[in-house]
């Protein structure tokens, strides 16, 4: 999704709360929107979910299916818990068995299942709040947008928070999300949007210089030619160890996995000390990293 030199006020002569941002957000990606208070955050989070409209420019390339949790959830509506979010479901286009299967599921993932008949406007801040994400999630949104999604929500629902997240994400999702108290140290690789003075610009990510480190099981007549491609596309390569355990026939892939070099024949061993050859147990662990300094 993209904002194209997008603009926005909220009274006609009103002063400019955005000026001219472009941002763009791809599938599988989260950016938190930081800033000042008052600074336009949340008019940024509701121009990127459609709620507001800009004066001037435009978002390209939204996902059809936006999930939007807006920083208070507006319980001032005469429906029960289980009526609202059944109503949202098919909003969303859920069929009837459909809609209620979410919400049963939701409900009880956000443990609001004790309040399925209780009305809206009798909850607590931090449930309501929970009636918000159930919403935004019935249907899994190719765009979640959370407005200080960690407001009020106790302890068990704030470690949920990064999960729901990460679901999106790994859907091939994007997320955007604001956050005033420090929460979103949990999203180590989310991008992080600056917002000041009606513009916005990009901080060099906490996750360029983080190493991530992935363990990768592959046969062990691969090992070298694995090894060899990895260090070719700038990984380190830490560690290569067989692995017994793994190396039982019900651990082995029933055809080796058709990558590129895969497909090879066995590469000759590398000569680096340590490192296994085509001789040696079927399955092995190679332990990489990327490069230091390699891009995300
Ligand atoms: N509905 C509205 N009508 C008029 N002005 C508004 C409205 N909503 C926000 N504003 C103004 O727009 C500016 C940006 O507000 P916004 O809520 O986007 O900031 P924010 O960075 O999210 O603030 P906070 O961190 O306090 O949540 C502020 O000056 C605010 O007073």
């Amino acid at each position: 999704m993209r904002l194209e030199n997008v603009w926005l006020r909220y009274h006609r002569r009103g002063p400019w709360v955005l000026r001219g941002i472009d941002a763009r957000i791809s599938p599988g990606e989260v950016a938190i929107v930081l800033g000042r208070n008052g600074v336009g955050k949340s008019t940024l989070l509701q121009v990127a979910a459609g709620v507001l409209r800009p004066g001037r420019g435009r978002v390209t390339d939204r996902p059809a299916r936006v999930g939007w949790v807006p920083e208070r959830f507006p319980a001032d509506q005469p429906f029960t818990v289980a009526r609202y979010l059944t109503g949202m479901a098919r909003v969303a286009g859920l069929g009837r068995a459909a809609a209620d299967e979410a919400v049963h599921s939701w409900t009880d993932r956000l443990g609001l299942s004790a309040f399925r008949s209780v009305r809206l406007p009798e909850l607590s801040k931090g449930t309501a709040q929970k009636v918000g994400l159930a919403q935004a999630m019935l249907r899994p949104p190719g765009l979640l947008v959370l407005d200080e999604p960690w407001e009020g929500l106790d302890a068990a629902t704030r470690e949920l928070v990064p999960e729901l997240i990460d679901e999106v994400l790994a859907a091939e999702g994007a997320v955007l999300v604001s956050d005033h108290r420090g929460e979103t140290v949990r999203l180590p690789a989310a991008r992080r949007w600056l917002v000041a003075d009606g513009a916005l610009s990009e901080e060099a990510s906490a996750a360029d210089e983080t190493i991530a480190v992935i363990e990768v099981a592959v046969p062990a007549a691969r090992v070298a030619g694995t090894v060899a491609r990895l260090r070719a596309e700038g990984h380190q390569v830490l560690r290569v160890r067989s692995d017994a355990a793994n190396a039982a026939p019900q651990a082995r892939p029933a055809e080796p996995p058709r990558s590129a070099g895969a497909a090879r024949p066995a590469e000759p061993p590398l000569e680096t000390a340590g490192e296994p050859t085509a001789e040696q147990p079927a399955a092995t662990d190679a332990v990489v990293a990327p490069a230091a300094g390699e891009a995300r």
